[in-house]
């Protein structure tokens, strides 16, 4: 089992602070969509685990409503705090960013995250209110509440918004990344402003966006290097200096991962990935919102 011992790199960050590469969520299977006070102690459990393994970088949001259980499961890992790298985003009380962070880290049982993300721009209806809602995240970063600040799923022109008038960038955009959805243009504007990517749901051409014409190129990798396609993608990310956000409830699953840790693509693997993936085009999340937007 790859665990502990395996070292998880960290990235820099625009504000001097630093990311683990790889982040354990408490989205998908453990989103609740139903009544926030039922706990689910599988999540809680999962979050235990993963700790144990070595995940120090726990992914959280409010409207997961299950920051109570990455609370209790922070409290019974017992790992020191500031080995800990804990994200939460706002996106169900975007009216009150300050009032939301509060009740985020009572329910965390912390006094500051490492990341507060606003959780999606699509909850601004004008420029002035971006800025606005920016500047409430640079009082909290200022006030300590939170290390770092930055957004999720933001484009372009929501990045140039905040770019007009804030003090302090976006450390980080967290958006959706796999070789189905490369975003090409999103990634070399992050490069150029100095803002990090996290990538949510990093392995969808092995799970939701599969099968396709990234298969081959993954098994043959998988085998070259003794992993599963799963952690191939994985590294994939890690090798373009991309965050990987993902998540299991099993634990055999969770140490598996952690190979990725252990080797390294060379960059025409990685060109290989890229031309293959970019023959399919599939968005898992938030298609609501994004059906227009294809590739971006
Ligand atoms: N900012 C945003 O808008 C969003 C953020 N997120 C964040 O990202 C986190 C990661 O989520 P997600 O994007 O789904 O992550 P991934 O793409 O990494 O997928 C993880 C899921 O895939 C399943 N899985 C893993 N390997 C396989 C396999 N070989 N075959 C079939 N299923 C497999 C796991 O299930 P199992 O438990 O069975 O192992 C798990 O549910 C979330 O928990 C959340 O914190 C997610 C979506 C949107």
């Amino acid at each position: 089992m790859a665990n502990i011992h395996t070292p998880i790199p960290n990235l820099k960050l625009n504000d001097g602070n630093s990311i683990p590469m790889i982040g354990f969520g408490t989205g998908t299977a453990w989103y609740k969509s139903g009544d926030e006070s039922k706990i689910d102690q599988v999540c809680i459990d999962s979050a235990v685990s993963a700790q144990k393994l070595g995940y120090y970088h726990l992914d959280g949001a409010e409207v997961y409503k299950t920051e109570t259980e990455l609370g209790t499961a922070i409290k019974e890992a017992k790992i020191p705090r500031e080995k800990l790298y804990v994200t939460t985003k706002v996106i169900s009380n975007i009216s009150d960013i300050p009032g939301a962070l509060a009740t985020s880290l009572k329910k965390l049982q912390l006094s500051y995250v490492d990341l507060y993300l606003i959780h999606a721009p699509f909850f601004s209806d004008s420029k002035a209110d971006h800025q606005h809602k920016w500047k409430q995240m640079e009082d909290l970063k200022e006030q300590g509440l939170t290390k770092s600040i930055g957004v999720s799923n933001y484009f372009t022109e929501h990045l140039d918004f905040i770019f007009e008038t804030c003090k302090i960038p976006p450390a980080i955009n967290q958006i959706e990344f796999h070789p189905y959805l490369q975003r090409t243009e999103l990634i070399k504007y992050h490069k150029a402003k100095g803002i990090a990517t996290e990538a949510y749901g990093p392995l969808t051409p092995v799970t939701k966006g599969g099968p396709g014409p990234v298969d081959d190129i993954l098994a043959s990798l998988a085998r070259k290097y003794g992993v599963n396609p799963g952690e191939i993608l994985l590294r994939w990310c890690i090798d373009q200096d991309i965050v990987p956000i993902t998540t299991s409830g099993k634990e055999q699953r969770l140490s598996d991962y952690l190979r990725a840790m252990t080797f390294k693509l060379n960059p025409k693997e990685i060109q290989q990935i890229n031309e293959a993936g970019s023959q399919k085009h599939f968005r898992g999340f938030w298609n609501h919102k994004l059906a227009a937007e294809d590739h971006r």
